[in-house]
């Protein structure tokens, strides 16, 4: 027979190695990632010594380290520990059970997503450079921070306006977030892919470091020639046309 206690042990490790790995794969990102081995290697340690052998003098030594560093790590990741946070609560799984909630119509609310196609096909038709990044589970506060506060509804003339070359907002990227435009003029992070066409020059370099980086879906329109692509999960699709623009960003958003 099924022992309930060997069970509720499984589970506790799942649990265990689930909130580490997220852990690592959060603070991967940030400079920490060395700290972090450090302190999950010191870890180790303490449920070696003072848990499975119980070494009681050892033991109640790294106890005192640890009640101590569990202030000073807090003190120390601030910052991580409050984008940790924000992730996790931007999370695919959350956000599933939250849109089970939700009525269909909002479910299903893709205007947004037509006043942005109309907006590109617009700029594309007048060789209007473009970069515009669409935050998905994945938070971009860090990149929303490196440009102006816009925080308005989405509106075809508003995206046309702020990419027109005489406007002051008009280089780097817009952030769309919460079908709001959150911020504009950002800069998004270069990607380093060495086999990237070099015709390509910052503006898709960029949108594709941020897809790099993030789940975001990052649109770019080339001032050069007018197309439009798409960056997604390291993924260029290039000369895409405003209906696959649309049926991409529609499939990639639900
Ligand atoms: N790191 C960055 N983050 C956001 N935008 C950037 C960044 N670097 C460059 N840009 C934008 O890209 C513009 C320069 O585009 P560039 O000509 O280098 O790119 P491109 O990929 O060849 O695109 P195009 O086909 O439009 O010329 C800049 O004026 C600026 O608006």
């Amino acid at each position: 027979m099924i022992n309930p206690k060997n069970i509720k042990d499984v589970v506790d490790i799942i649990l265990v190695v689930f909130f580490t790995y997220k852990t690592y794969h959060s603070i991967k990102k940030t400079g920490a990632i060395t700290i972090f081995t450090g302190v999950l290697a010191f870890v180790i340690l303490w449920i070696l010594v003072s848990q499975i052998l119980q070494m009681h003098f050892m033991g109640s030594i790294l106890d005192k380290f640890i009640n101590v560093g569990v202030i000073l790590l807090t003190i120390v990741f601030q910052k991580e520990i409050r984008e940790f946070l924000q992730n996790l609560g931007s999370n695919r799984g959350i956000k599933i059970l939250v849109k089970l909630f939700k009525p269909s119509s909002v479910q299903n609310d893709i205007s947004y997503i037509k006043s942005i196609a109309g907006a590109l096909a617009n700029l594309a038709k007048r060789k209007e450079g473009a970069l515009i990044a669409i935050q998905q589970d994945i938070l971009l506060s860090s990149f929303i921070k490196t440009g102006e506060n816009i925080d308005a509804n989405i509106n075809t003339l508003l995206i046309e306006n702020i990419f027109f070359k005489n406007s002051p907002l008009h280089d780097g990227a817009i952030i769309i977030a919460g079908e709001r435009i959150i911020s504009a003029a950002c800069i998004l992070p270069v990607s380093q892919n060495q086999d990237i066409p070099s015709s390509y020059g910052l503006r898709h370099r960029s949108a594709l470091g941020l897809s790099e980086q993030t789940d975001a879906k990052i649109i770019i329109i080339s001032e050069e020639t007018g197309k439009i692509s798409l960056a997604h999960k390291g993924h260029l699709y290039t000369d895409i046309s405003t209906e696959e623009l649309q049926e991409m960003l529609i499939r990639v958003s639900n």
